[in-house]
């Protein structure tokens, strides 16, 4: 049974990258009939607050991701601390004393000779006496992971086939001086008692992936399957950060009348072989969904392209979809607006300074009154329908000889007081009789 898990650590808000990671393991599990695993990865006390957990929890809920599992790392302090013993009994987990400075200090010598700064395994020498004796001076050791020294191989969902030389890397650190755990640890041990079966994460953990499958295969545990995807950047190729809060999906909530959808839409294909297209559900982009379709180039992530498909969506969104979310604006004005102004939407707040040209108050522009009367005058008889506005422009040519933009600009000036807008044809019986021959009488209406 196909098992995924989003792991977000709750020390800031989630951004578009993030989101896009979460993304593609709720398809992952949606396409497989899996389960999906919200898991916090808390174990960064200082750092993680509940303000932010809540965040992550209600930005996914807003964009329709629904998780069928979830748990916090912080509940788990003991199971993590039940591994660190096996290790130890296990002897790949090892105490080291050395300070921030000592470290610092061997990485710049091993660097001046030209090697490469990788941990030297000085602690694995220390005797019984020497490791009290730091004890009696009152220091305490942070563990270190003993790796193989063996190249460690995966065929990647993403990357292909991914080799890491774990002899060029140092012992991971596991757990601090103060007792408190890296993510490594607690990751594998969750991911082993969850029974996780792929791990879809960023290409920023292709090197951990390494020491983690060691860690699983330590702790009697088999690695599951992973996908490492390019990492999103921003439309200026920027990293993205928790930390300084770029393209945060708080703030798009917070865009009036941007469509979760859009959002959802964008980030499954871009950086993809397929196109970008405006789904109006979950089904649409399950379709095609495939991480091998990835590119192992980073993907950008543009606000305009954002713009785009929100927009797309918006003009094949039928009435009933709108009416709540436009309830919701203020801007319900019933199906015949909704079809008027629709295609030229780009986010769903538009509608409603749409619907203003319909329901006025419209000032009227207008810069010839003698094309204002010669309009009113052909205004076709009785109740405005569809075919009235191709009626009235043909009468109008006729009278004036008037024709392409100077036929029908200043009527769209003095009938909505812009020069943009929905079309003509649509708008005019909506208007209706009286506001039009108003607004052509040059009233506010
Ligand atoms: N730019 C990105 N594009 C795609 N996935 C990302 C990106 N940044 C982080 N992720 C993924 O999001 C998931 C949650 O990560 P995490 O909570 O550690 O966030 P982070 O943005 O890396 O954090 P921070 O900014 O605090 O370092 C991880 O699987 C990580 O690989």
């Amino acid at each position: 049974m196909t098992k995924v898990r989003f792991a977000p650590s709750p020390t800031g808000k989630l951004h578009v990258g993030n989101v896009r990671t979460a993304i593609f393991n709720y398809l992952f599990a949606r396409k497989a009939g899996g389960t999906f695993v919200l898991r916090i990865d808390d174990t960064d006390v200082e750092r993680s607050t509940k303000a932010y957990e809540d965040g992550i929890r209600a930005d996914l809920t807003w964009l329709g991701i629904s998780w069928d599992e979830t748990f916090k790392q912080s509940d788990r302090f003991d199971r993590y601390e039940a591994a660190a013993e096996t290790l130890k009994a296990k002897g790949l987990l090892y105490p080291c004393y050395e300070t921030g400075e000592d470290l610092d200090r061997k990485r710049r010598l091993q660097m001046a000779n030209g090697r490469p700064p990788v941990y030297d395994r000085a602690a694995l020498d220390l005797t019984d006496a020497e490791k009290a004796g730091f004890e009696a001076e009152g220091r305490k050791p942070h563990w270190r992971f003993k790796l193989s020294g063996n190249p460690v191989q995966w065929d990647d969902m993403v990357r292909g086939h991914v080799s890491i030389e774990t002899s060029s890397l140092s012992d991971p650190i596991l757990i601090r001086e103060d007792g408190s755990f890296l993510y490594t640890l607690p990751s594998v041990l969750d991911d082993i008692e969850s029974e996780i079966t792929h791990i879809i994460r960023g290409e920023d953990h292709t090197t951990n992936s390494g020491a983690q499958i060691e860690i699983f295969e330590a702790l009697g545990g088999k690695a599951p399957i992973f996908g490492h995807q390019a990492l999103l950047v921003g439309a200026d190729g920027g990293k993205l950060s928790k930390r300084t809060g770029s393209l945060g999906i708080a703030d798009l909530r917070d865009v009036d009348g941007l469509e979760p959808m859009a959002i959802m839409s964008l980030l499954a294909r871009i950086g993809t072989s397929d196109p970008v297209e405006a789904f109006a559900d979950v089904e649409g982009i399950l379709e095609g969904f495939d991480l091998g379709k990835l590119s192992r180039s980073p993907a950008r992530f543009d606000d305009e392209e954002l713009k785009r498909v929100n927009a797309k969506l918006l003009h094949a969104m039928p009435y009933d979809v709108a009416q709540p979310k436009l309830a919701v604006l203020g801007a319900d004005k019933g199906e015949a607006v909704w079809e008027a102004v629709r295609p030229n939407l780009e986010t769903l707040a538009d509608a409603k300074a749409w619907a203003v040209l319909i329901d006025g108050p419209v000032t009227p522009v207008i810069e010839e009154p003698d094309y204002a009367a010669a309009a009113a005058q052909h205004l076709p008889a009785g109740e405005l329908d569809g075919d009235s506005w191709s009626v009235w422009t043909n009468a109008l040519k006729e009278a004036t000889g008037r024709k392409g933009k100077q036929l029908f600009m200043p009527l769209r000036l003095m009938l909505t007081g812009e020069a943009r807008g929905p079309e003509m044809a649509v708008l005019l019986p909506l208007i209706g009789r009286d506001k039009v021959l108003k607004r052509l009488a040059g009233e506010a209406a």
